[in-house]
């Protein structure tokens, strides 16, 4: 857990602690006031960054627009200012209070001061607890000569799973950045840096065997080239589809892995893995199937994975960070071009879409990015609109009273966390007239 994500959940913690601090130690006057306090921060913000009111696609007409409700800064210790005017709130407030106004509210002050001063102390002592931050020393520089690096080279038939196996151990955000850095012949799949080894897995396409196990020859210029570099990877991983070997297997897939195992070699660590385990109900099957495998000498281990699921891979990354060696990391783990953080907040955005629609975007929606800005204070503003013809996929997506909000709020946070600055995410629903 990263030091952000650390302070969120301690603050999660904290605010969550709120309702049951109220009937603890305050009186009912006082949670009147906290509840209409809450109703009153739900009001329309002003927009507080430096953007372009005139901007052509903010004059457009929107059904729901993300800008005007407030994204709540977690990391506050100190109530945001209720947006009512404030004789409304007097008023409100006197009638809770029976006139009694001043009383109450030197009090309330009081207790709420107490109240948040034992809540910031209960979480840092728990952020204290926690023991060391696992991913905190990422943020810190490993010195050359401390580092260790691996190459991976994946093998397999098309969809074997290489793409949601590297996903899975990378992450979608950071293979997305890497697939953009390549610059080698093999296209980089995904780099995993963690603590003082990175890990560059690369995609070997167009490596594969004819039905006699043979190259094919009108390729075969082209691809014994990238064949005699596959044996420069440190680690060479074939990959296979376990359920469609044992459904409707490929006899090239099945020269692939026993031409690869044949015979170890002395340079290179060679794994099989199983993938797509999740689809196999009977796990004897696997066993069968490890068992046709296990006397082809040239694999050091085989692995039963779901890349997709993550069945196993944690045992495969721990595998495979043991066999890093003392060399320089090959890729900047954190540099990110402009172009590749657009596509993450899209990528973001989707995500968390249909997270919460639970089904796919519906067909005929268009996303779009329309705004991308540096603001002065080294924050970014991300405008994205969605745009549709049909008031049915609005409501999908605006959900009841714009209850999909939390779209918007996650995608703020998730965006927050990945670029390390502050982010301004603006999402509209537009209906097509
Ligand atoms: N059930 C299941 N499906 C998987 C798993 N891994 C991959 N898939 C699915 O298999 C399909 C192919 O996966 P990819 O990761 O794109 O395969 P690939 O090897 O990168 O494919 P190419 O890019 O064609 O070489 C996708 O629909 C994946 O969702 C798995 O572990 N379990």
């Amino acid at each position: 857990m990263n030091t952000t994500k650390k302070v969120l959940t301690a603050v999660t913690h904290l605010t969550s602690l709120y309702p049951r601090q109220l009937h603890t130690f305050h009186h009912h006057r006082h949670y009147h006031h906290r509840l209409f306090y809450r109703l009153f921060s739900a009001q329309t913000q002003q927009r507080q960054d430096d953007s372009d009111e005139s901007h052509p696609n903010n004059s457009a007409i929107s059904d729901f627009d993300s800008a005007q409700f407030s994204i709540p800064d977690t990391l506050r210790t100190t109530p945001q200012q209720p947006t009512w005017h404030v004789h409304h709130r007097q008023r409100v407030e006197r009638i809770f209070s029976n006139g009694d106004l001043r009383h109450s509210k030197v009090k309330e002050e009081e207790e709420e001061e107490e109240s948040r001063r034992r809540i910031l102390a209960k979480a840092l002592l728990e952020a204290a607890l926690e023991g060391p931050d696992e991913d905190a020393d990422q943020d810190q520089e490993v010195k050359e000569e401390d580092q260790k690096s691996l190459s991976v080279g994946i093998i397999g038939a098309p969809n074997a799973g290489k793409s949601a196996l590297t996903n899975f151990m990378v992450g979608t955000k950071v293979a997305a950045v890497s697939r953009k850095t390549n610059t080698t012949t093999h296209e980089v799949l995904g780099v995993m840096t963690k603590r003082d080894t990175q890990i560059c897995f690369f995609d070997t396409p167009g490596l594969m065997l004819n039905r006699s196990g043979y190259l094919h020859k009108d390729m075969k210029a082209r691809v014994e080239s990238a064949w005699s570099s596959v044996n420069l990877y440190d680690v060479l991983m074939v990959i296979f589809d376990v359920h469609r070997h044992l459904t409707k297997p490929d006899s090239r897939v099945l020269r692939l892995i026993k031409r690869m195992g044949e015979e170890p070699n002395p340079k290179q660590i060679r794994i099989l893995c199983m993938n797509k385990v999740d689809l196999i109900e009977k796990k004897k099957e696997l066993l069968k199937v490890a068992e046709q495998f296990k006397d082809l000498p040239g694999y050091g281990r085989i692995f039963m994975i779901s890349g997709l699921k993550g069945t196993g891979v944690e045992d495969l990354t721990k595998y495979l960070m043991e066999q890093a060696v003392q060399r320089p990391w090959d890729e900047d783990p954190i540099t990110m071009s402009e172009e590749v953080m657009k596509n993450i907040s899209l990528e973001v955005v989707r995500e968390r879409l249909l997270d919460h629609v639970h089904q796919e975007i519906p067909y005929g929606i268009d996303h779009r990015l329309v705004d991308w800005k540096e603001l002065r204070d080294g924050s970014l503003r991300i405008e994205q609109h969605f745009i549709t013809s049909k008031m049915s996929q609005r409501k999908i997506l605006v959900g009841k009273n714009g209850s999909k909000i939390g779209i918007g709020i996650e995608a703020n946070e998730e965006l927050r966390s990945i670029f390390k600055r502050e982010v301004h995410l603006i999402l509209q629903v537009r209906v097509k007239t």
